[in-house]
């Protein structure tokens, strides 16, 4: 709301103004809470500071700024005419300057408070609350958080409160999210409110992923595992993308591994709709192979040195599929797991937290590589446990899938990929099978 004040102001010619209120200004004497106000007869009024008319007089004087102009025609209070430098002071009605916003909510908080006053709708604390704190950037869209700009009230305003959200925050689109539904799907629950598709484009490590964000979601907390990924050589392999999703490891495998062919199992048809125009945008379909359906009937066996098995909190249910999908001669399943630890997860930081691991069989013996490990030891400990044991899973599997050989499994590494909850941390654990 932009509010009204009488102040002392001086009366200037508008060829004069900017030198004028230069000179005040560096000596400190304009109100600097009021904008200038143009008479637009060709005069001006500068708004003065309290008690300030004697110094701007001799200050005039000695710049050399003697009036010469006539303010009859004027409609205003005219306090008093200063007697050196002959300029009039008057009483004016300013317009409070708009405070400069610090932040982008702070912009925001204004603006709306702005388009309130406009549709006279009242700036209640309940309605502030309801103004989101934070939000997502996908390119030209907003993607806010839950539970902001439900109340009904704001629909006074009609799409003119989106064209300020977007004036505000840079963005021509505008949609909210609600909770990652439980569904198999993963299904993100986002609302488009303003603009006429919901598909996105990220780049990230100089791959392009589009997708529909009120469709698909996108696991921007899983990069640590995708860079690693990235730095993989796939040139002599086949490998399987189990959950493939929009492509957030499939990509990484094709692009900068380098993957010889690459089968991506993905049962959401939202999900392969974006996953297929990614592998276009980045100019590798020819390698890959789309596999629509649900993993556990469509996944093709003994064809891959390499198994992603990217799904939390469990892909227990695609191990034995990852099994079958290795070759007779084995290879590397890197599962994704959300692992409990009863430990407290304050005490411990997120960085640095992969290690190597050995084993033959099922006994494995875990060697630390890295110092700052030794700080996180407890909940590492959990890790290599539910590792150990996984291997004996995997064992029975691999003998089931491939009964014509015995196998070896061991851990080949621990990655950390995220804290997920307290005392819950995704990981993903390399395992090697091996044919004996
Ligand atoms: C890629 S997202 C998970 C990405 C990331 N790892 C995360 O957890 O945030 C998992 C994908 O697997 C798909 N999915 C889950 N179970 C599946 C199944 N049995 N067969 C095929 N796709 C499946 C889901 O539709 C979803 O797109």
């Amino acid at each position: 709301m932009t509010s009204l004040m009488v102040k002392q102001a001086l009366i200037v010619p508008n060829t004069l103004c900017q030198p004028i209120r230069k000179i005040l200004e560096d000596s400190k004497l304009t109100d600097i809470s009021c904008n200038l106000k143009d008479f637009g007869v060709g005069k001006i009024a500068i708004p003065l500071g309290n008690g300030t008319s004697d110094k701007v007089d001799s200050l005039l004087v000695k710049s050399n700024m003697i009036c010469n102009c006539n303010t009859d025609s004027i409609n205003f209070v005219t306090l008093k005419t200063l007697p050196m430098s002959g300029y009039q002071i008057a009483q004016v009605m300013f317009k409070a300057k708009r405070p400069k916003p610090k932040t982008p909510y702070e912009e925001l908080v204004l603006s709306l408070t702005d388009l309130a006053h406009k549709y006279d709708i009242c700036m209640t604390e309940e309605l502030q609350r309801d103004i989101p704190h934070h939000w997502e950037k996908h390119g030209d869209l907003v993607l806010l958080p839950p539970n902001c700009f439900c109340n009904d009230t704001w629909k006074k305003a009609g799409e003119e409160l989106w064209s300020v959200v977007c004036k505000c925050l840079h963005c021509s689109r505008v949609a909210r999210k609600d909770v990652i539904s439980a569904d198999g799907f993963r299904t993100p629950q986002v609302r488009l409110l303003y603009g006429d598709t919901g598909w996105v484009e990220h780049k990230d490590n100089r791959i392009r992923y589009t997708y529909n964000i009120t469709k698909c979601m996108f696991s921007a907390g899983n990069v640590t595992e995708k860079l690693r990924i990235a730095k993989f050589d796939c040139s002599n392999e086949t490998v399987v993308d189990l959950y493939a999703g929009i492509g957030y490891f499939t990509l990484p495998y094709l692009v900068h591994a380098k993957a010889r062919h690459l089968h991506a199992c993905e049962w959401n048809p939202d999900a392969v709709e974006a996953l297929k125009k990614n592998l276009h945008l980045n100019g590798v379909e020819d390698r890959c192979t789309v596999h629509h359906g649900d993993n556990r009937k469509i996944c093709p066996k003994n064809v891959a040195d390499r198994v992603n098995l990217g799904l939390i909190p469990s892909s227990e249910d695609g191990w034995p599929v990852a099994c079958a999908a290795l070759k007779t001669t084995g290879g590397i399943l890197h599962v994704h797991y959300n692992i409990e630890s009863k430990i407290k997860q304050t005490e411990v930081s997120d960085t640095n937290n992969s290690f190597e691991g050995r084993g033959s069989g099922c006994e494995n013996e875990i060697i630390r590589t890295n110092d700052s490990v030794s700080k996180h030891i407890d909940r590492m400990k959990v890790w290599t446990e539910w590792a150990e044991k996984t291997c004996e899973t995997l064992h029975k599997l691999m003998c089931i899938a491939h009964s014509d050989r015995k196998w070896t499994i061991s851990v080949l590494h621990i990655e950390h990929v995220k804290s997920y909850a307290p005392h819950v941390d995704h990981v993903v654990v390399d395992f090697k099978c091996c044919p004996i």
